[in-house]
């Protein structure tokens, strides 16, 4: 199809822990997305997944930190994560109604009500909650925050899900896709190995290299034997950083690369080739734009 009838945004999925918002999206994009949660906290989007609607592609993105409990009344540290967020072209906040109440959200709502992105209330978890609470909740929220729209969902068994996708396709910009069609159906596993990597780069680097690294994915490669190539950088943004990252005689990187293989091998149920390479960029730290973030490429 050609680029002038291509839609394309990003859609920012908030809400608090166990709201739905992994199964939301994986209902969404249609299929299993096996990205996990992130141990590591940084205030940058991470990418959940990709969903497409006939020539929409919608770019499915967290914003880590936001709702971590411990930090959830450090109002400084949630702008913080806010301003590591994308400017985003929808933001769908996810609620479990059975378990939260107007009052949990408020942090969230008062960070919500100043940003300037398009809103849609979802309040998930219909087929375990009662009506009356359900729409009681729906009217204290949208009362407190401007939602264009309020949709009730089951994430679970997908009730209402394909009504909300429609809604969201007709709210992204026109514009050429951000993946290019033949790598969506391994978008997320390539995102998926980055970010295995990017937790094994925090697991071992933590106190030397605090949250100044990224993993970007290269390809992804299917081989004839069955097995997967996979072939990322890690970014660094100074060349004094390049020795701690690469240890003595390149043990370090080597420890990195070998535990994140490992990881990929169980989760992807192949055998998997890795290859990772350090790379310097200035710029990197500055250029918080998400699509540096989560690894895409712009195609156009
Ligand atoms: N009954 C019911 N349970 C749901 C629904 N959606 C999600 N759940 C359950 O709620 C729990 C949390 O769902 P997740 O999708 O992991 O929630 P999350 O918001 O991604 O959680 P974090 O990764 O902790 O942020 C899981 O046990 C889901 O099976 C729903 O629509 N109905």
């Amino acid at each position: 199809m050609a680029d002038e009838q291509r839609k394309c945004g990003v859609v920012a999925v908030i809400g608090a822990p166990n709201a739905g918002k992994s199964t939301l999206v994986n209902q969404l994009v249609g299929q299993k997305v096996a990205i996990t949660s992130a141990k590591a906290q940084t205030t940058r989007a991470r990418l959940l997944g990709i969903a497409l609607h006939d020539e929409t592609q919608m770019i499915l993105v967290d914003t880590p930190g936001i709702f971590e409990p411990k930090r959830r009344l450090d109002r400084a540290m949630v702008s913080a994560a806010w301003e590591g967020a994308v400017a985003a072209d929808a933001v769908l906040l996810v609620v479990d109604p059975v378990k939260q109440r107007r009052h949990e959200l408020m942090p969230l709502l008062e960070q919500l009500k100043d940003r300037k992105e398009r809103k849609i209330l979802v309040l998930n978890k219909v087929d375990a909650s009662k009506k009356e609470p359900l729409l009681e909740l729906a009217q204290e929220l949208t009362g407190e925050v401007e939602f264009g729209e309020v949709f009730f969902v089951s994430a679970l068994t997908g009730d209402g899900v394909p009504e909300l996708k429609v809604q969201l396709a007709g709210m992204m910009p026109e514009g050429p896709w951000h993946y290019p069609e033949d790598q969506v159906s391994d978008a997320s596993e390539r995102l998926l190995a980055a970010e295995v990597t990017r937790e094994q780069v925090y697991a071992q680097l933590h106190d030397e290299l605090p949250y100044d690294a990224a993993v970007r994915p290269e390809s992804y490669t299917q081989r004839e034997d069955g097995s997967v190539e996979i072939r990322q950088q890690l970014v660094i943004s100074r060349d004094s950083q390049k020795p701690i990252v690469l240890g003595k005689g390149g043990r370090r990187i080597k420890e990195i690369g070998e535990a994140a293989r490992k990881e990929l091998s169980e989760i992807l149920g192949q055998k998997v080739h890795l290859f990772l390479h350090v790379k310097v960029d200035e710029k990197w730290a500055d250029n918080r734009e998400v699509y540096e973030e989560i690894g895409l490429d712009w195609v156009r």
